[in-house]
């Protein structure tokens, strides 16, 4: 069995030059244009920055997997050979992926470092931090491997890319910086938009007063969030929370400052959590990993600063208790890009219960804003309605100028890819379905006859193989 080596690197660089060049040839054939944001007058440019890609999520839906990018559905459970196995993606750096799977017979879990399989890379499927995957080829005195398909995602979110996220939790601190009702607000609404389970914890409560502190909670209750309370200082509340994080996987979002690093550090040698240590989640890393390591609560200031261009690592860090924690707080801006007009107003737990609790259980017009509209069921009177007013009218002005720009308003026909050197380019989707199919039939075939050329696939059952399968299947 021949072990993933840096020389099958040197052997994928020309297909994948081949298939940028096709694809940079397909785009300028149709003249369509690529906007660059760098283009746009200065004091468009500052706004679209600020609202840079952030936390924007998709739940699947089986229609956008085409059978160009086939994935194992949640229930496969493909037979595996002695060299293969099933693991999560827990770190991803340069052209590896650190996958912890569970080895056979102890069923412990072992790190291995893995190159993506060819055809995966062919077919534009990216595997992100947090993925599903089958690993083959696995040389287990190495720990080296293949990751040869991809399970279906139940989420995605884009800044950070990490798959399967099933859990948010929202962190603030209620001193240094002070809790900012506004900007809690355009957080809370980022992550409602994401439609993933929302656990709001406030930090640093050993700053202030009992009094401060039942203040929030019923204010929070209000908006219709339940607030957990914590200390990192004072070890407050990190159990309690350390349960709420039990066997999910958890991204920690919220501005910079209110503890976040500190919060994974305390959260990863909570020794009630460890009372699981060796159990759950226990792995044996490979010599000398350094993903594992702690969050520097010392490099704060310096990732706060970070600039645009930095490339960040993703790790998922596995919690004793079970379940993992994504290592990067990299969400200091919500750019609220996946929140629309319409559907702003589902973010607001407040207009939600009171759609519910009206007597015909929406407004009077579908199309509601909830702004004074005839037989509109969204009363007035509520703390954050000043802030639902805000945010509308800042989405409003950002698809007005969207549909100036790119003549489309829904973000979903837009589609945002950081270039080169982290530019943020957008570019209006190719529309014509037809073309689409066209080109894709003509590149599952070239996929198809590439595949004799490739080393790597050679040991694959290709007759067989559920991928090739499929892309025979749609060229039929
Ligand atoms: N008083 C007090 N300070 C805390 C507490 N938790 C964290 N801090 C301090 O708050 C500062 C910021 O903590 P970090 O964990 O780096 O904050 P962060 O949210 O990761 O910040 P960014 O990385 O900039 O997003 C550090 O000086 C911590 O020591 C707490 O419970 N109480
Ligand atoms: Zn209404």
């Amino acid at each position: 069995m021949p072990i993933p080596s840096i020389s099958l690197l040197r052997h994928w660089s020309p297909i994948i030059t081949n298939l940028l060049l096709r694809h940079v040839s397909t785009v300028r054939h149709r003249h369509l244009p690529i906007v660059v944001f760098a283009a746009a007058k200065p004091q468009q440019q500052k706004s679209y920055n600020a609202r840079k890609n952030f936390l924007r999520a998709k739940q699947h839906t089986s229609k956008e997997y085409s059978s160009l990018a086939p994935v194992l559905s949640p229930d496969d459970k493909p037979e595996l050979t002695e060299s293969q196995a099933i693991g999560t993606v827990a770190a991803s750096q340069a052209n590896f992926m650190r996958v912890i799977v569970q080895s056979e017979p102890s069923r412990s879990g072992v790190e291995l470092l893995c190159v993506v399989r060819a055809l995966l890379k062919k077919i534009k499927r990216r595997v992100l931090v947090g993925d599903k995957v089958v690993v083959g080829s696995i040389d287990w005195v190495d720990r080296r491997g293949m990751i040869e398909n991809v399970y279906q995602r139940s989420t995605e979110i884009l800044d950070p890319p990490v798959a399967n996220v099933d859990h948010l939790l929202v962190l603030f601190s209620v001193e240094q910086p002070k809790l900012e009702p506004f900007t809690l607000t355009r957080f809370l609404v980022e992550a409602e938009s994401t439609q993933i389970p929302i656990t709001l914890a406030l930090n640093k409560v050993e700053l202030v007063d009992e009094e401060t502190l039942v203040g929030w909670k019923t204010r929070l209750q209000s908006w219709g969030y339940e607030p957990l309370f914590c200390s990192v200082e004072s070890k407050y509340g990190i159990d309690s929370l350390a349960s709420n994080l039990r066997d999910q996987t958890t991204v920690i979002v919220g501005p910079s400052g209110v503890g976040k690093s500190s919060l994974i550090n305390a959260l990863r040698s909570n020794p009630r959590a460890s009372d699981a240590v060796e159990g759950d989640n226990w792995f044996e890393p490979i010599l000398g990993s350094k993903w594992l390591e702690d969050q520097r609560v010392g490099e704060v200031s310096t990732r706060s600063g970070r600039g645009k261009h930095t490339t960040r690592h993703v790790s998922l860090l596995p919690l004793s208790g079970g379940g993992y924690l994504a290592d990067t707080p990299g969400f200091n801006q919500p750019s609220l890009m996946k929140v629309t007009k319409q559907s702003v107003a589902q973010a607001f737990p407040e207009i939600l219960k009171m759609l519910k609790e009206n007597e015909h259980g929406k407004c009077a017009f579908n199309d509601c804003l909830h702004v004074g509209e005839p037989g509109c069921a969204v009363k007035g009177d509520w703390e954050r309605y000043q802030y639902y007013f805000q945010l509308l009218d800042e989405i409003r002005i950002r698809e007005e100028f969207q549909l100036r720009t790119f003549g489309t308003k829904r973000e979903g026909d837009v589609r945002f890819k950081v270039g080169d050197m982290g530019v943020q380019q957008a570019e209006p989707r190719l529309e014509p379905k037809k073309h689409r199919r066209q080109s894709r039939k003509k590149m599952n075939q070239s996929i198809l006859d590439d595949l004799d050329d490739d080393d790597d696939d050679k040991d694959l059952d290709l007759e067989n193989d559920p991928i090739l399968r499929a892309l025979r299947n749609e060229n039929q």
